[in-house]
């Protein structure tokens, strides 16, 4: 994105920003409350549209990102609120992610529509293989309801995967989770930078430092540091907006 601006009414939540996820690497972005983290990742989901600026995805321009059409377009996101179908098992709920012709499938395997079987079975299989990949392949039959929110987060992270997207964006993926967990999503993320690239806004120094190769940090809806992450550690810009905020380096548990 480059130049984005935007503003609620009169206060202005992000102010001439812009900012590049490189392929096959992770962004963090990072900043005090009230810095413009929220209302970045709604511009990138499509969720909100800048009133300035402009949005570029593998070369083309979008005026206006539909989140609906993200996933046609190989972005997949996953949203605090996870959003998961309570009476669908994880599997299904997987397989729900898997994009708009993926979902056709989907639905039309509800409703018992012929010529659905073989697509039916590919594509659970692929779901079965990514609730793998993430240590959850024995929830499969499960349903969410009642699976603490640590594995919740992870069956939404495996809706997001299947659909094999280009570049992920993660909304606070550290809230909720405990220091060990935190470090295993870390690990995660690092190795999906194989297959797409990864932006994750999060308010958990920790898990942006370990985690992220490039890291942009907001206050006031602008740009005050980016870069490596031992660069923005020592930054004084970076130092004195974090100044007097609780950074939560040691979270505790917390809810979506
Ligand atoms: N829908 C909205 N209507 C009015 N003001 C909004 C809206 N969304 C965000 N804001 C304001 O825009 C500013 C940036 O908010 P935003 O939620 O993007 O920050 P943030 O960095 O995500 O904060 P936090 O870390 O506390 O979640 C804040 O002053 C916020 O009050």
């Amino acid at each position: 994105m480059a130049g984005v601006s935007v503003a609620f009414g009169g206060l202005v939540a992000l102010s001439d920003v812009s900012l590049e996820v490189p392929p096959n690497r992770v962004l963090g972005v990072i900043g005090p409350n009230g810095a413009g983290k929220t209302t970045l990742f709604n511009v990138a989901c499509g969720f909100v549209r800048p009133d300035a600026g402009e949005l570029w995805w593998r070369g083309e321009r979008h005026d206006r990102l539909r989140p609906h059409r993200l996933a046609g377009l190989g972005i997949a996101r996953t949203l605090q609120d996870l959003g998961l179908f309570e009476h669908l098992t994880v599997l299904e709920n997987v397989m729900v992610g898997a994009g708009r012709h993926a979902r056709t499938t989907f639905w039309s395997s509800l409703l018992a529509l012929p010529g659905h079987t073989r697509e039916e079975r590919a594509l659970a299989d692929r779901a079965g293989a990514v609730l793998d990949r993430l240590g959850i392949a024995d929830l499969a039959d499960r349903t969410p309801a009642g699976l603490p929110y640590p594995v919740r987060k992870r069956v939404a992270l495996a809706r997001a995967l299947v659909a094999e997207p280009r570049l992920l964006l993660l909304d606070e993926p550290a809230s909720g989770l405990s220091g060990e967990e935190m470090a295993e999503i870390g690990e995660l993320i690092r190795g999906l930078t194989d297959r797409m690239s990864v932006m994750l806004v999060e308010h958990h120094m920790d898990l942006v430092m370990s985690v992220c190769d490039d890291i942009v940090v907001l206050d006031f809806g602008r740009v005050i540091a980016r870069g490596r992450p031992e660069e923005v550690r020592e930054d004084p810009a970076v130092l004195a907006a974090y100044l007097g905020e609780d950074v939560p380096a040691e979270p505790g548990r917390s809810t979506c």
